[in-house]
């Protein structure tokens, strides 16, 4: 697959908005073009930086890629029907919308709520890309406090908008060479019946690490304001981001990551600062069983003082 993404720019090159004649004294302001090949932030200084994620320069790819040889031993999936290419050579060979999503598709722009009914539409994966390529008209990238970069709206939306798409490589559990990638989704391929056990189902992963989109920013709250859900464009299954309430201009987005990456055993711990943020749970919890502990101490110690050895009394 050829990765669609322009190459005007380069790390290196324009880490650094650069000062404009010393003159002046003022920073240049470098517009933001939405075609770049890699992320800019929105800084209160109004100068732009290059996104620096996770110690890699994340490349701006807003499309599926993949190496079909990485697929060549890979069993044929259960959930295919009969007869579909395999291993893949395309795109929608591997992730063609065969399954209950099929009466969904974006149609072909985000932000309006026009969901197409037509199963035998002609809506294409590189037609909603084009239509959703102006996402800094909506969206723009600030570094937070605690939590790296995330996601800020320019505008407002109302609840079950499609704000975007989460794009990336597309790679099979055995093809994942590093576990501390923080930026994987899993997604279900082929047709996946209600009563399948969740263990076989068939599953690849949307890999937004090196290559993805600006989706791959949105940082986790425990009270989150969209979800990711399956629908398809056309023929090709895709994660949308959805709004799952009305959000109002200058918010953060967020999503919930679930129990296994931000939990009240994880390693990992939340900085969202929610109320019922599942990491204050745990350190409420925690700061309870160390309460408890010092207390079963000081009973211990009490115990210690009241049982010493004293010195036989003197006897006239
Ligand atoms: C998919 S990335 C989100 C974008 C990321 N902030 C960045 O700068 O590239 C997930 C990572 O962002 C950070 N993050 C996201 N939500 C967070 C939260 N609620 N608390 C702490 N860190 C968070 C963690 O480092 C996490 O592994």
């Amino acid at each position: 697959m050829v990765i669609a993404a322009s190459t005007n720019s380069s790390p290196t090159k324009m880490g650094i908005a650069k000062r404009r004649s010393p003159r002046r004294g003022s920073l240049k302001i470098r517009r933001l073009r939405s075609r770049d090949r890699f992320f800019w932030l929105s800084a209160s200084d109004g100068v732009s930086r290059l996104v620096n994620s996770n110690d890699s320069v994340p490349e701006q790819v807003d499309d599926y890629t993949f190496a079909p040889s990485k697929f060549r031993h890979e069993p044929y999936p259960m959930t295919f029907p009969a007869g579909r290419v395999w291993p893949p050579r395309q795109i929608d060979d591997l992730v063609g919308a065969i399954g209950s999503e099929q009466t969904d598709c974006v149609g072909n722009t985000c932000y309006n709520g026009n969901i197409c009914q037509d199963l035998d539409c002609t809506h294409t994966l590189s037609g909603w890309r084009t239509a959703t390529s102006d996402w800094e008209k909506y969206f723009e990238l600030r570094m937070t406090e605690h939590r790296g970069v995330g996601v800020y709206t320019k505008h407002a939306f109302r609840q079950g908008t499609i704000l975007g798409w989460y794009s990336g490589e597309l790679k099979t559990l055995s093809s994942m060479e590093c576990s501390t990638n923080a930026y994987l989704m899993e997604m279900e391929i082929g047709d996946v019946g209600p009563d399948m056990p969740v263990e076989s189902i068939p599953t690849i992963f949307i890999d937004g690490e090196q290559k993805g989109n600006w989706t791959r920013f949105i940082n986790h709250s425990c009270a989150a304001d969209c979800v990711f859900r399956i629908m398809r464009v056309g023929c090709t299954r895709i994660m949308v981001v959805e709004a799952v309430r009305d959000i109002p201009r200058g918010k953060e987005l967020s999503v919930d990551y679930g129990q296994e990456y931000y939990g009240l055993t994880t390693v990992k711990i939340c900085a969202c600062g929610a109320p019922g943020c599942v990491s204050r749970k745990r350190a409420r919890m925690e700061k309870a069983m160390e309460k408890q502990k010092a207390e079963a101490t000081d009973v211990r110690t009490r115990n210690v003082k009241r049982c010493r050895r004293v010195a036989p009394p003197v006897l006239v």
